[in-house]
């Protein structure tokens, strides 16, 4: 059982958006999908869930071909935040739509959810505030049965309360309905709470399936400080530099080895501490620019 996607391309307005992305991911697993404004991430999940076609590449769900069998898209759910279709129907009635297009659509734990959260059943979804559209798209979600659910920045708009709630229903799912779950959020700190996995993009390409437990096993951070004003080359050849402040530097390595650490002794740092990592850290060494940080001159 899992959904597999195999170099997958996508084209807009002939520029490679998606480059060769492939990945798998199994019932119960937490992903999230992570980068920069722009890279591809809400792309990603419309061409997974059919809405846009993809040039290349194949998805498996299950074993089966979803190009070739559409009926298997009632294994997927996406709700995309930007889409109008239902804007003008009420919570209810989306309801009845998703009933005839998923079998195994739950009404009583739609009803219950939506009940637990304040949300009315006979108003228009246009009439919903941005973060009760947020909550209702991720109940919608839930709702459906379907074991891969895809949702796009899902904590957008929550109020903190309300995001905790989110965050302990979709863990609930994990763990109780073995579904997979793919998340694309901006909210590093709170997606690292719960994912298992984070996947990021760059440049259309999948640049690193990071395993959570492992990447913090693995990577270090590391508060630098040198007495004259240069960057041993040994920090950009090896490491990702996060930050330069004056003369202290925060620099992060993925691969942390004891010949790396003999290696930093010898550059002679006059002051060198850890700092805790997160996936916040691991986004920036990964994506900042060079022009996103001020070097020492
Ligand atoms: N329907 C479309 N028409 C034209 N360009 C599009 C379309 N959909 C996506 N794009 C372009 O594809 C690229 C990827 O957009 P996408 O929305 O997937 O990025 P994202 O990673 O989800 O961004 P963000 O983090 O800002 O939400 C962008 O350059 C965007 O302008």
């Amino acid at each position: 059982m899992s959904l597999k996607v195999s170099g997958l391309c996508k084209q807009i307005n002939h520029e490679a958006t998606l480059d060769q992305i492939s990945f798998e991911i199994q019932p119960g697993q937490i992903v999230g999908v992570i980068g920069r404004n722009g890279v591809g991430k809400t792309t990603l999940f419309r061409t997974i869930n059919g809405q846009y076609l993809l040039d290349r590449g194949t998805i498996t769900v299950d074993g089966e071909t979803l190009l070739t069998q559409p009926d298997l898209r009632t294994r997927l759910s996406f709700v995309d935040p930007q889409a109008n279709f239902f804007k003008g129907a009420t919570a209810q009635q989306v309801a009845w739509y998703y009933q005839v297009a998923y079998p195994d659509f739950d009404l009583a734990k739609f009803n219950q959810l939506l009940t637990r959260y304040g949300l009315a059943a006979n108003q228009k979804l246009r009439h919903f505030s941005k973060g009760m559209f947020g909550l209702f798209t991720i109940i919608l979600s839930v709702a459906t049965g379907a074991p891969y659910i895809f949702l796009d920045e899902p904590l957008d708009g929550l109020d903190v309360i309300v995001r905790k709630n989110v965050l302990s229903i979709l863990i609930d799912e994990a763990a109780t309905q073995k579904r997979a779950i793919m998340i694309a959020s901006h909210n590093l700190s709170e997606l690292e709470g719960i994912i298992d996995r984070a996947l990021m993009l760059k440049g259309g390409r999948l640049i690193h399936d990071y395993q959570l437990e492992t990447m913090r096993l693995q990577a270090r951070k590391l508060q630098l400080v040198y007495r004259d004003k240069k960057i041993p080359a040994l920090l950009r050849e090896q490491g990702h530099i996060v930050s330069v402040s004056g003369r202290v530097i925060v620099v992060v390595f993925e691969d942390f080895t004891p010949t790396l650490q003999a290696a930093l002794a010898a550059t002679e740092p006059a002051f060198q501490e850890t700092l805790p990592l997160s996936l916040t850290d691991l986004f920036m060494a990964n994506l900042t620019d060079a022009g996103d940080y001020e070097l020492l001159s």
